[in-house]
């Protein structure tokens, strides 16, 4: 992976008719990485999403990712896949070195994957708490657990954190060791989505 990559604040979307807009103001506020995740969306449709975000991110210095689908991220900067989707090595090998390719923790064995850890840029504890965004989400690790995966991964690998962040408890989760916060709705629920960035930037680096 050659391009920088602000793991800092994580925006992944949610399918909106105004996504480009709380993309564009997600990005003004601070946000470094810009993750694509529709789970209804045809790849045709993510392709063409891509292209029109693509250029966005790269006004800002973000990187794009797609969620899952390998052949809409080869339009973007990378992808980011969970331990059900296509294995770490798959995507690197389809998407080549100069990919981002990101990694869903739902189990610490996962760690003793060393082939998926060398073929990652970043692991995402997944899910930090419980939210409603992802009712199917996996148990969720708490601070606890994203001190032992930083604990087991540290200086080897950047660990973000998603599921139930918000401004208020982001500084919690930067405190445990996480290098950055992933979130939806803090940013996509926000009537300031620009401000909601922005919070979240200060939260983790205050
Ligand atoms: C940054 C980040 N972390 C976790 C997830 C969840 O990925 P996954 O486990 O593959 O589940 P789905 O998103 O595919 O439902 C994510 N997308 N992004
Ligand atoms: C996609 C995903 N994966 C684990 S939790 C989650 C959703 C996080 O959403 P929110 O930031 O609204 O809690
Ligand atoms: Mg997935």
């Amino acid at each position: 992976m050659s391009r920088r990559l602000d793991l800092a604040v994580y925006l992944v979307t949610t399918p909106r008719p105004d996504l480009e807009t709380v993309v564009e103001q997600a990005l003004r506020g601070g946000v470094g990485v810009v993750q694509l995740r529709d789970k209804r969306a045809s790849t045709a449709q993510l392709r063409s999403q891509v292209a029109r975000l693509r250029p966005l991110c790269e006004a800002h210095g973000a990187t794009l990712l797609v969620d899952d689908d390998l052949a809409a991220a080869g339009l973007a900067h990378g992808v980011h896949v969970g331990p059900d989707d296509v294995h770490p090595v798959d995507a690197r090998l389809a998407l080549g070195p100069d990919a981002v390719v990101g990694w869903s923790l739902t189990d610490l064995a996962q760690l003793d994957d060393e082939a998926a850890l060398t073929a990652c840029d970043y692991l995402a504890v997944s899910p930090v708490w419980p939210t409603p965004t992802k009712p199917e989400a996996d148990a969720p690790w708490g601070l606890e657990g994203v001190r032992a995966v930083v604990a087991r991964v540290a200086g080897r690998l950047p660990v973000v954190a998603i599921g139930g962040i918000d401004a208020q408890n982001a500084g919690a989760v930067a405190g445990a060791g996480a290098d950055g916060v992933c979130v939806v709705s803090a940013i996509c629920a926000s009537q300031d989505p620009r401000a909601a960035a922005a919070a979240l930037r200060v939260a983790v680096n205050p």
